[in-house]
This record gives C-alpha cells, sequence and structure tokens, in this order.
C-alpha cells in the first residue's frame, strides 16, 4: 500500500524546479581570436546614432504608434541632435507608409538628417518602400533577411546558398531601383540574426551584398551586424565585431553598425565592446524600448560617454521630456531605478550615502571647480535637467546628515551638528514608527513645530528692554515679558549681555538653572524682511538640550531660542 505513494511523491519532487540545464541549452560557441584588440581599448568618439524607436520600438509595442504618438517621437529625437531615424517600414503597413510620406512631405527635416527605413528582402516589399521614399533627401534604404542557422533550416528551409541569393537578388533589386530613380539614396544590410550565425556565413553574405551594392568612400554601404536575440556574454559579442571589422572586403567602403537587444540584459556591455571592437555605428532606442526586453538603450549609452569624457552628440539636457515623450508615445513606464533618468536614481535614503553626496556637495562648491566628484553620483543630475532636490530623501534608513541636507538645500536652515543629531532622533522616531518616507515639507514642520512653534510650551517670549546695572559695573539688567500658560507676567535677571540676563531670569522665574552652552545664528531670507534663525544649546540640570527662534530681530531670535530650550526642558 505505501510503496506506490512514495514513488508518486517521488515523481512530484522531480517534476519541480527548472529542467536539467546541461541538457536543455549549448553554450555559445567561442570565437578563434587570440590577437583580439578590443580589450585594451577606449571608447574616445560618439559614434553614428541611428534610432530605431519608430521601427524595432513601434513594432513592439502592444498598441503600434499612429501619427500623433510617431510625429511627437521623431520631433523629440531631431531635437536630440540624431541624424540618422528609421521612421518605420513603410511596405508592412499604411501607417507606417504614410507616415515615411509625411515625414519626407512636412516634416521640416534638417538638411544633415537621413530617414531610414526596413524593408525584408522581397520583391513586391521592396517596390512599395521606394514609392515611399519618393522625393526623400538621401534615404537609408535598410534590407534584411535572417541569415542564421537555425532559421535557414526551421524558417526558410534553405542552405546557405539560397540564403545568400534571397539576400543578393533583393540587392540587385535596390540597387537598379535606386539608379533608376536618379541616385541620392543609401544603404544598409543587416544579416537578421546575426548572433546566431556562423561568422563565416555572415561575411560571405554580407560580401556578396556589398559587391552588388558597389560602395564607394563617399557612400559607404552600412553593415549592421545584429544581436536580434542576444545569446552570449558580450565580449563574444565584440570578438565578433572585430573579427567581422577585419574579415570584410574594402572596410574604408563600409559603415560596420550595431543592433544590440538586450534579452541577457547585456545590451549596454556588448554595444560598449562592439564599438571597442571597431564598430562606426549604433542603432537602438530611447530607454531601450524594443523587442522582447528591447533594444539597447541609447541614452544610457550616451550618458555613459558622457560621464568619462566624451561628447555623446546627442543632447540629452531635458530627461524629463524624453522621459514624457517615451511614456506618450511607446505608452510605456519607466522603472523608478532605470539609468539616468529612473524616479530614485539621483535619490539617497541611506544615511551614509547622503553624508557623503552632501559633503561632496560642499567640497565642489569650495574648490569651486568644474570636475564633478560627488561620492555616489556618476553624474551631475543638474546635466541631465534634474534637481538636486530629490537627491537626498528621509526614511529609517537615513542619518543625520540626509536631514541635514534636506532643511539646507530646500529651506536655508543650517543646523548645528549636536542638533542635528539631536532632531534626528525626533525624525528616526517618526520614520520607525511609520515605516515610510517622511518629505521635506514634513521634516520643516516637524522642527518648526518641536522647536520654533512649540504650540504646546508653557512660555511664550513677548518682549525685553535692558538697562545698566547699577549695582555692578559691567553687567546689565533685561527685563522680559513673557507669557507663561497664556498669563504675561515680566521677569528680570542681569549679566553680561542680553541673552546672559535674560536666561539668568528665565532661571529664576522656572527655578531651573540653566546656562547657555553654544550658540549660533544665520539669516534665512534676504531683503528687508530678512530674519534671522538662533540656535541655542542650554545646560541644564538635566543635560543640554536645543532651542531655537525665528526673528526679524536677531536679539530676539535668541532670546525665543532660550524660551523654546526652557520649554522642552519643562515639558
Ligand atoms: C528582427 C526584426 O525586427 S525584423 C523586423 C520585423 N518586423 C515586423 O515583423 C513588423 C512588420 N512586419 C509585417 O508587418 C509583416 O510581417 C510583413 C508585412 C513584413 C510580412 O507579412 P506577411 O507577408 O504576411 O508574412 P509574415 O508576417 O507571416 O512573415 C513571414 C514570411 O516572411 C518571410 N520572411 C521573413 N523574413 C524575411 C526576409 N528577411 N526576407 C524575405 N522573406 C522573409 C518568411 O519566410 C515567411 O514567408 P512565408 O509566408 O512564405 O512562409
Ligand atoms: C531588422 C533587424 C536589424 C533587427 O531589428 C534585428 O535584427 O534585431
Ligand atoms: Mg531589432
Amino acid at each position: 500500500m505505501n510503496a506506490p505513494q512514495r514513488a508518486t511523491s517521488e515523481e512530484a519532487a522531480a517534476a519541480k524546479g527548472m529542467p536539467n540545464a546541461s541538457r536543455k541549452y549549448e553554450p555559445y560557441p567561442m570565437v578563434g581570436l587570440s590577437d583580439r584588440t578590443w580589450p585594451s581599448k577606449r571608447i574616445e568618439k560618439a559614434p553614428i546614432w541611428c534610432s530605431v524607436d519608430l521601427r524595432d520600438g513601434n513594432q513592439a509595442l502592444i498598441d503600434p504608434m499612429g501619427h500623433d504618438r510617431k510625429a511627437r517621437m521623431f520631433h523629440l529625437l531631431l531635437d536630440m541632435g540624431f541624424r540618422e531615424i528609421e521612421v518605420g517600414f513603410p511596405s508592412a503597413s499604411q501607417t507606417d507608409f504614410d507616415f515615411a510620406r509625411w515625414c519626407i512631405e512636412e516634416g521640416n527635416i534638417p538638411g544633415n538628417v537621413d530617414l531610414q527605413v526596413l524593408v525584408q528582402c522581397r520583391p513586391e516589399l521592396i517596390t512599395r518602400t521606394f514609392e515611399a521614399l519618393e522625393g526623400a533627401q538621401t534615404p537609408i534604404v535598410h534590407f534584411y533577411n535572417s541569415t542564421s542557422e537555425l532559421q535557414r533550416r526551421v524558417v526558410f528551409e534553405k542552405d546557405v546558398a539560397g540564403i545568400k541569393q534571397i539576400a543578393t537578388d533583393a540587392a540587385k533589386m535596390i540597387a537598379d531601383m535606386a539608379a533608376k530613380a536618379g541616385g541620392g539614396y543609401r544603404f544598409q544590410y543587416s544579416p537578421e540574426s546575426f548572433t546566431g550565425t556562423e561568422l563565416e556565413v555572415a561575411l560571405e553574405i554580407c560580401n556578396a551584398v556589398a559587391e552588388i551594392i558597389k560602395p564607394t568612400p563617399q557612400n559607404r554601404l552600412i553593415i549592421n551586424l545584429p544581436s536580434t536575440v542576444e545569446m552570449s556574454t558580450p565580449n563574444i559579442y565584440a570578438d565578433r565585431i572585430e573579427w567581422m571589422c577585419r574579415q570584410l572586403d574594402n572596410r574604408d567602403r563600409l559603415i560596420v553598425s550595431l543592433h544590440p537587444h538586450n534579452d541577457r540584459g547585456t545590451g549596454i556591455a556588448a554595444t560598449e565592446l562592439g564599438l571597442m571592437a571597431g564598430a562606426d555605428r549604433v542603432e537602438g532606442t530611447l530607454f531601450g524600448n524594443g523587442e522582447r526586453t528591447g533594444n539597447v538603450d541609447i541614452v544610457t549609452l550616451a550618458l555613459n560617454m558622457y560621464t568619462q569624457g566624451v561628447d555623446p552628440e546627442l543632447d540629452c539636457s531635458d530627461i524629463q521630456r524624453m522621459r514624457d515623450v517615451y511614456e506618450y508615445s511607446n505608452q510605456l513606464k519607466i522603472a523608478e531605478r532605470h539609468p539616468y533618468v529612473g524616479e530614485l536614481v539621483y535619490t539617497a535614503f541611506s544615511g551614509s550615502h547622503q553624508d557623503a553626496i552632501n559633503k561632496g556637495m560642499k567640497a565642489i562648491k569650495v574648490a569651486n571647480k568644474q570636475l564633478w566628484e560627488v561620492p555616489y553620483l556618476p553624474i551631475d543630475p543638474a546635466d541631465v535637467g534634474r534637481s538636486y532636490e530629490a537627491i537626498i530623501r528621509i526614511n529609517s534608513q537615513s542619518g543625520k546628515g540626509g536631514i541635514a541636507y534636506v532643511l539646507q538645500a530646500d529651506y536655508g536652515l543650517n543646523l548645528p551638528r549636536n542638533l542635528q543629531i539631536e532632531f534626528s532622533r525626533d525624525i528616526q522616531s517618526i520614520t520607525d514608527a511609520e515605516g515610510k518616507e517622511v518629505p521635506a515639507k514634513r521634516i520643516h514642520d516637524r522642527f518648526l513645530d518641536v522647536y520654533v512653534e512649540q504650540p504646546q510650551g508653557r512660555l511664550k517670549f513677548v518682549d525685553h528692554q535692558t538697562y545698566p546695572d547699577t549695582g555692578r559695573k559691567g553687567l546689565r539688567i533685561v527685563e522680559a515679558k513673557i507669557l507663561d500658560g497664556g498669563v504675561e507676567v515680566t521677569i528680570s535677571g542681569s549679566g553680561t549681555g542680553p541673552i546672559d540676563g535674560f536666561v539668568d531670569a528665565l532661571s529664576r522665574h522656572i527655578g531651573v538653572p540653566l546656562s547657555v552652552f553654544d550658540y549660533s545664528e544665520h539669516s534665512i531670507q534676504r531683503g528687508s524682511n530678512a530674519a534671522a534663525i538662533s540656535y541655542m544649546e542650554v545646560e541644564h540640570p538635566g543635560g543640554r538640550i536645543f532651542g531655537a527662534g525665528i526673528n526679524t530681530n536677531i536679539v530676539a531670535a535668541s532670546l525665543e531660542a532660550v524660551v523654546s530650550a526652557a520649554n522642552r526642558i519643562l515639558q
């Protein structure tokens, strides 16, 4: 009775988990390139950028873009400085056809911008594509067919010669149609699924296409080597690019282009290494929209270059607009942690990060140099139009430095160090109790509540006057009006100055000996209504405690600060 039951549970256990990896998947082949040069290179100039948002990005959307969404993206791409923009696949849909016509007829395309369109190596589609391009200035006809071993076998059921024939037939047709149209065309060929294609096969087909197109150094053929599906570590992609760059015929008549996707999450790395390996051009999309996990993110690539001191030749200074257009046109959301643009990427919650950022920012101000060096911030948020305001946000992971930064940056309050320590305990008890972020305004309100306004405070400063203490040389009498529980009382004391005399008067009134341990003040507003804030660290038999006062009169601000400390002692 028991045996069959045990077998069943063993089967169930065996069915759990992922299938055996080595039986299900094969490692990607290495490239025999022992003298590779790319590892010791660096990216020193921007590549030719081509945006494929309106084509590869668009073909991956739940609801492809209509005219308005395409036009808004197109204008952004022009404003950012793209010189090559793939506007669609005009033979695939009327929307794409009409959009290409609109770009040509009404798009006000600057003279240095070339439109690019994609087409499969199929005669009827090529004919339609040329119709879509009539009247365009130096458009790029981008034709492709898959050359991968797997697709040759299971999709096209053709050998290498057959697949090469698809490409060369299309190349002939395109070259003829362009010549008949009077020239002025540029050409791009993609051995689609290059990453699934044996290098020798990709090379043979690309060379055969180039032989037909007959590129010149003035009108170079773009050979686009896509990682249609990202299948390997980025170093292998780079090896393949270096291998192709070395082997392709007439390299000086070619522009070698990368078109990475991001299936393994290493599209950026693959592109960067591919550029080091000799590529001249990159196709990608803003923030990486595109098939499956997306195309490579051009904005991240550009800003990676920028933060290495290389001009990316793309204007990313208004990243919020770029984000808005991305979200409108693609109807997708940007993740909070997305490089350079995510909601949280210029934010630090943890105390030690906040402290270091705060100190880094101060050091930059003091040094008065342009060079950016702030810990934890690889880019100055202002360079992409983001503000410092969001750099530091407060939750239970934050420390005194963050709270001090927020009060300083947003409200101009420079809390002395001991007050930072004292007040951060108060805020920490709130963040711990609520388990949530505390916004800057609430921190400021809490500061005013605890130290300045003190709605529950027993005492309130009203007014004061001083006159010489005739009995004791060098001392002054201070006579002050205060409210105690709402009742006005006059208190008096004597000291070396108004603060000293007031502390004496108040000590007598509340019956607790007080003395000033430390004191600082600064102005918090400019102009005629300038106010000052005074921070008073007061010693009493139980320890030390802070008070603060804000007043247009600096002496009054200090006396208010003493009252504030006294109220906190009485509490
Ligand atoms: C990797 C990429 O991103 S490539 C770009 C892909 N883009 C898109 O798919 C979006 C736009 N495409 C479309 O709207 C359509 O697929 C079209 C208009 C191009 C073609 O539509 P259809 O003729 O209905 O074919 P379908 O979509 O089923 O595509 C498969 C056919 O194309 C053929 N094909 C696929 N790629 C190529 C190519 N590069 N060259 C020639 N033929 C090709 C296939 O062999 C298959 O042919 P079959 O029907 O004879 O078996
Ligand atoms: C059309 C080609 C270049 C493509 O989008 C890809 O291979 O990913
Ligand atoms: Mg693609």
